[in-house]
């Protein structure tokens, strides 16, 4: 944190009269001010004629910091937030709902990660038709025109059996929910997801259960790579940002990346080391072309232990 200065710009309360209300208690900074006693500096502040707009700036401040520094949870507060609010969203692919105990978790970052053809696109299809026909929104943020209604059309009316008017409701609420972004770059990513930060945080009524990044390596890769300080810069507001949504809104982020070829021609994730920490959860998909049937590995996961795997079929 820095100069209390540099906060005049953004916030109407932190205007010169406030900086030198500040100046006259030795503050300077934030640093100043989280060292001084807050009641004093509002009975202080009580004493002066413009004492309602100082103390406006004091409780920005706070707010400023409040948001910057989340408060430290115990083990317990952290279990009940587990137990109560994270939920498990359902893929409908069967025995991967079940090797994950129940689905995608609602407030943390998923990757799925995996060669080309390996079932990523179609695991966020079916995760995406399951929940925006039952449970809510679903945020769609697509990188490679990959996105297919008609994919989406299938899997509802597959799941929803064979009375036809079932079927037309169920696709109506389904395709209603989906909210679909065609992203081709970067900047077009950080603009919908600021957007859609803010409408969560302002729209009333609107919720979203899920957001889908398909694929965000194919965002991300190209910036990165030499000393490019400022693509690393990008990568890591957008993980910050994912994952801030995820957690603030209770929402279930999924993100696909790709997978190139490393040391001795293995695959590897196209996204590094220094993107690995972002995700909550890393699964490694494969196929098995003969059989058509998916492969799943755990690579990081907060309570599973890495190595787990499990195969599925996709309907
Ligand atoms: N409508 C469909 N019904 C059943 N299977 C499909 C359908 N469309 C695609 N598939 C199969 O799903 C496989 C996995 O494709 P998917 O798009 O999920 O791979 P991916 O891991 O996302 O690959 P990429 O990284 O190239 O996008 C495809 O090879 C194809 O055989």
């Amino acid at each position: 944190m820095g100069a209390l200065k540099y906060l005049t710009e953004g916030y109407a309360t932190i205007d010169t009269n406030f900086l030198q209300f500040c100046a006259s208690h030795g503050i300077f900074s934030i640093e100043d001010f989280l060292v001084h006693d807050v009641r004093m500096l509002v009975a202080s502040a009580e004493q002066l004629s413009n004492s309602d707009t100082l103390k406006q700036g004091i409780n920005q401040l706070l707010s400023i910091i409040e948001t910057c520094h989340q408060p430290w949870m115990n083990g317990l507060v952290l279990l009940e937030n587990r137990e109560q609010k994270k939920h498990c969203l359902p893929t409908g692919c069967n025995s991967f709902d079940v090797f994950l105990q129940g689905g995608l978790r609602e407030g943390h970052v998923t990757e799925l990660v995996g060669p080309s053809s390996s079932g990523k696109t179609q695991v966020c299809f079916h995760v995406a038709s399951k929940v925006a026909m039952k449970l809510g929104g679903v945020v769609y943020l697509d990188s490679g025109n990959s996105f297919s209604p008609t994919r989406v059309k299938q899997i509802v009316t597959r799941i929803s059996g064979s009375v036809e008017n079932q079927v037309n409701g169920n696709l109506q609420q389904a395709l209603r929910n989906i909210e679909c972004h065609a992203v081709f770059d970067i900047y077009a990513l950080l603009n919908v997801l600021r957007q859609l930060k803010s409408n969560l945080e302002f729209q009333a009524g609107y919720k979203v259960r899920l957001i889908i990044v398909d694929s965000i390596s194919s965002l991300i890769a190209p910036i990165l790579g030499g000393n490019n300080a400022q693509g690393h810069a990008l990568m890591v507001s957008v993980g910050y940002m994912l994952k801030k949504l995820a957690d603030r809104h209770n929402i279930a982020v999924v993100v696909t990346n790709h997978m190139v070829s490393g040391e001795g021609g293995n695959l590897k994730p196209a996204l590094g080391e220094s993107w690995k920490n972002v995700p909550h959860v890393q699964l490694q998909f494969s196929r098995d072309h003969a059989t058509n049937i998916y492969g799943v590995y755990i690579l990081k996961h907060p309570y599973m232990a890495s190595g787990g795997s499990a195969n599925f079929m996709i309907p």
